[in-house]
This record gives C-alpha cells, sequence and structure tokens, in this order.
C-alpha cells in the first residue's frame, strides 16, 4: 500500500466503521496493516475488487492520523478517531446501546447521552469525508448501524449523490426500538438514504411500520419480499425505498481455495493433529455474546457428562476473535467460555488430549477454509445474527458434500439455508438432540443436505446481492 488516493474522484464510495484493513503497531513500534474483523469487511472486500472505487472509514487505532492511500484498484480514505471517541462512538453508543439494543436486548442497552453527542459528531465526521471523497453525481453506499445518521447529514452535504444505507444486523420491532431516546433522530438519518436495505423482510418491515407509527410518514403496508417487492417511504420531497437483500459470500473464490490441494492436505493433517478423533465438531465466531458460544459449550458438556458423546474420539475446535475487548459484556463472556472450556476439559480431557481446543486468537482464511474442510459438523448457534456467514462460507467450501450444519432459527442465515440441522439455541435439550442427529446422520442423507447448502449459497452469492442492492439503488 503507498500512494496518496487523490479526494473527489470516486464515482463508488462505501463508508463504513472499519476499514478492510487495521493499523496494528507491534512490539518494536513499528506499524503493519492486518485483516479488519467481522463479515462485514469479508462481504464488501469481493464488491470493491470487483467494482473498483473508495472505501472510507476508521483504521482501527485512535489518535493516528494516516494519509489516504492507494491499494491496487481500492483507493482507502482512513477517519481519525480520538481515543474518547472510540470510547464513546465505538465502545458507547454503538456497542454498548445500539448493538445490544438491536439484538434482541440480549443484554440491557446504556442510554448515555453524552454517548450519544459523540455519535452525532462521528457521523458527521464520517459524512465529511465521504462528502470530500465523491465524485459529482456518484454513488455512495453507507453501511451499518454505526453510521446511521451519515445518509441525511451527506444528503444536507450533497444533494448531487445517490446514497444507499446496508444494515448488517437485526432491525428490532417496534416494541424494543422505541426504547431509544434518539429514535426519531435515528429513523431520520436513515431516510436520507435513496434505499434502506435489510438481510431479511422482518427488518424492512420493521422499519417501514416505525416510520409511519414514530413519524407519521406515508408508507406503503404491503410486506416486503426477497430482493423484490420494495417498501416505499413518502416523503415530501422524494420517495425513500426499503428492501431485504440477503447477504452472501464469495462463494466461487471459497471454492477455489478449499479444493487447492495444500488446504485439503492441511485438512487432513488438523485431523492428525487433533488426535485422529471419530468426530469433530467446530464453532468460529467472534468473540460475542449473541453468539451463543457459552449455549453450545452447555449441550456439549451436558451430552458428555451423560454418556451420549465419548470424549476419547470426540473433539470440539472453538475458534473465537477476539472483538470489542474494553466493553464490559464481552469481558464477562469471555471468562465464562473460558470457564466452560476448563471445566469440560478438566472432567472429560486426557493428559495431551483435551476435548475442547479454543483459540482465542484470529485465524487467517486458510487455515480456517481447512478446519471448515476437517469438521464433521458445524455449530452456529447465535441467540440472534444479522445473517452469520461463518455458516455460508462452511456450506460453500463443501464441495465434498460431507459434514453438516446445526444452525440456529435466529441467524439470518437461517431463512435461506434450509439444508441445515435448524436449532433453537435456547432449548438446550432440543439443541443437545440435534447435535447428535447430526453426528450421526445417514450419509446419503447429509450429503443430500450439504449439496442443497451449497447450491444455496452458490447460486446466492455475494455478487447477487451487491447488483440486487445497486441495481435497486440505481435502476437502469
Ligand atoms: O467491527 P467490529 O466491532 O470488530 O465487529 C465486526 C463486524 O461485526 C458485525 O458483523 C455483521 O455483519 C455480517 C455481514 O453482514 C453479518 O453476517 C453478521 O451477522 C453481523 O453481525 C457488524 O455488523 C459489523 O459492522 C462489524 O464490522
Ligand atoms: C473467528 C474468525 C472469523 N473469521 C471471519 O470473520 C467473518 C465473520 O462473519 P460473520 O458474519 O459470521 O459474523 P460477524 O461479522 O463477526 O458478526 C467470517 O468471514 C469469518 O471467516 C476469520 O477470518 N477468522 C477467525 O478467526
Amino acid at each position: 500500500m503507498n500512494d496518496e488516493a487523490p479526494h473527489g474522484t470516486s464515482d463508488f464510495v462505501v463508508v463504513a466503521n472499519r476499514l478492510p484493513v487495521d493499523l496494528e503497531t507491534l512490539d518494536d513500534g513499528t506499524t503493519r496493516w492486518k485483516r479488519s474483523p467481522g463479515g462485514l469487511v469479508t462481504a464488501l472486500e469481493p464488491i470493491l475488487d470487483r467494482h473498483s472505487g473508495s472505501w472510507v472509514g476508521w483504521p482501527g487505532v485512535p489518535d493516528t492520523k494516516v494519509e489516504p492511500i492507494v491499494s491496487g484498484k481500492l483507493h482507502l480514505y482512513p477517519v481519525e478517531l480520538s481515543s474518547g471517541e472510540v470510547t464513546h462512538y465505538y465502545e458507547g453508543f454503538s456497542n454498548a446501546t445500539l448493538w445490544p439494543l438491536y439484538h434482541d436486548v440480549l443484554v440491557a442497552p446504556v442510554f448515555d447521552r453524552g454517548w450519544w453527542h459523540t455519535y452525532v459528531d462521528v457521523n458527521r465526521h464520517f459524512a465529511e469525508e465521504a462528502a470530500r471523497t465523491a465524485a459529482e453525481g456518484a454513488t455512495v453506499w453507507v453501511q451499518d448501524y454505526q453510521l446511521q445518521l451519515v445518509p441525511r447529514l451527506l444528503r444536507e452535504m450533497r444533494p448531487d449523490l445517490t446514497i444507499g444505507f446496508f444494515l448488517h444486523i437485526p432491525f428490532p420491532p417496534v416494541e424494543l426500538f422505541m426504547q431509544l431516546p434518539w429514535r426519531k433522530e435515528i429513523v431520520q438519518g436513515l431516510l436520507g438514504a435513496d434505499l434502506i436495505g435489510f438481510h431479511l423482510p422482518g427488518g424492512a418491515n420493521n422499519f417501514l411500520f416505525l416510520a409511519s407509527r414514530l413519524l407519521g410518514l406515508d408508507t406503503t403496508t404491503a410486506g416486503v419480499g426477497v430482493r423484490s417487492a420494495l417498501g416505499e417511504v413518502r416523503l415530501e420531497d422524494r420517495v425513500v425505498r426499503v428492501g431485504a437483500f440477503p447477504i452472501s459470500v464469495d462463494a466461487r473464490q471459497l471454492i477455489d481455495e478449499a479444493t487447492a490441494p495444500a488446504v485439503v492436505a492441511r485438512a487432513a493433517e488438523i485431523r492428525r493433529e487433533l488426535g485422529n478423533p471419530r468426530r469433530v465438531l467446530l464453532g468460529v465466531d467472534r468473540l460475542d455474546y449473541t453468539k451463543g458460544i457459552d449455549l453450545r459449550l452447555e449441550a456439549l458438556g451436558e451430552l458428555l457428562d451423560e454418556g451420549r458423546l465419548d470424549p476419547s474420539d470426540t473433539v470440539m475446535v472453538q475458534l473465537a476473535t477476539p472483538s470489542r475487548e474494553r466493553v464490559e459484556h464481552y469481558v464477562k463472556m469471555r471468562s465464562a467460555i473460558e470457564e466452560q472450556v476448563s471445566h469440560i476439559n478438566g472432567d472429560h480431557g486426557q493428559i495431551g488430549k483435551p476435548v475442547v481446543h479454543y483459540l482465542y486468537q484470529p485465524v487467517d482464511r486458510r487455515e480456517l477454509i481447512a478446519l471448515y474442510l476437517a469438521a464433521d459438523v458445524m455449530l452456529v448457534t447465535p441467540m440472534r445474527d444479522g445473517m452469520n456467514l461463518v455458516a455460508k462460507e462452511y456450506a460453500a467450501c463443501r464441495t465434498d458434500f460431507g459434514g453438516a450444519l446445526v444452525l440456529s432459527e435466529f441467524a439470518g442465515a437461517a431463512a435461506e439455508l434450509r439444508g441445515a440441522y435448524l436449532v433453537n439455541p435456547h432449548d438446550l435439550d432440543g439443541m443437545k438432540n440435534t447435535i447428535i442427529e447430526a453426528l450421526e446422520q445417514d450419509p446419503d442423507q447429509g450429503r443430500r443436505r450439504m449439496t442443497r447448502l451449497h447450491e444455496q449459497v452458490v447460486e446466492h452469492d455475494v455478487h447477487r446481492w451487491a447488483e440486487s442492492f445497486l441495481g435497486a439503488l440505481s435502476p437502469p
């Protein structure tokens, strides 16, 4: 990465809280770029590779000024955040207010006026940087809950732009959203866009209902469909469209990587390193209380306690990427999960043979794909999740049609991945029975299920997601 990117020349601009890369300071004081965590970056990277454009976002560290950068065809425009802004806007309002509020209030949202004011200020910084970056008449695509005020602010600054907004997390029912003291400002912020996208029709319908109920606006009442039957909010001078566009993965790219001989060999090597167990269970998550890591460990622990799983031939690998490490509930969840892992290994492991192999570190993509190939059963058990790309990655990588996916009904992905073993993660007995069912599935039936999953993801990949959203944003 080098060369400065010029302002005011981009016809296509993505605005997201994070850049696709994070600046990391090493022990010797030098810095390097590493891939940013999370599914938003996984999804948008291949889109920008294809469309070539600009990405406005935070480089992941506070108090650091970074000049605009050219990275291949992509121009990166860093937004500087002070440590106070990171605390109040990112860790506070975004991740201790909006995140729990939009994820079914799994923990109590904190309503802090100071955090709100910083959220407004930081949204303004992002809008200003996007306004500087975009060429006359450009398309600007604003991403996610951290930046819900940007569409309106940007429209005020640059009425010539076409503005899209996509929410990557669930949009809550009106009863929950109404708790937010700044609810009108958020809805008005979003209505600055020309098109507002959600993963699922449910989120889109919640938003339309809210726009009518909270702001008294004229909206369509017929239900929104998947990539079809867009809803409308009719403002005095323009119409805002609202739709459902389920995000996905770059299936073709994953298939290429998953069929590379080195990755296939690594998958076999992982099984050997795990002691050649008869069955391998896998969990892959950011360490987030929404992901249900604790619930799946509880299920595993009970299955071992009851003798329904044999610790001498069963292994679980749980990857947990560090996430939002200074936010209270993330700290608590990490301790709780690590205690559960110790407990299971203490009760059922042997010297050199733990039952649960737990890594609290990001794992690179190649190793992750090898793990997908090595796993007999993938456990994706969130209590609430906007989509969950891990589930789709697993299905895309299984070109052998082996393995099985146990998937929470409360992940957005469950609406499409009908070949999965669906579970209610709150129903511990149900989840335990389903894990056993997936482990003991009839091989032919398992292949049929995985074929269905794989084909669904290949046909509905991330490029289809972007084309359907951008096509609706700027119809020919
Ligand atoms: O940026 P962080 O605070 O470290 O968090 C990482 C990302 O987490 C969330 O991802 C969501 O987007 C995925 C893709 O649409 C979706 O599959 C998943 O269900 C969501 O949780 C968050 O929404 C992103 O903004 C963060 O970058
Ligand atoms: C644990 C782990 C994950 N990844 C990659 O991160 C994303 C996760 O996306 P998802 O939609 O499932 O959820 P969130 O956005 O985090 O809420 C996915 O692309 C994983 O492959 C990774 O690269 N390395 C890891 O260790």
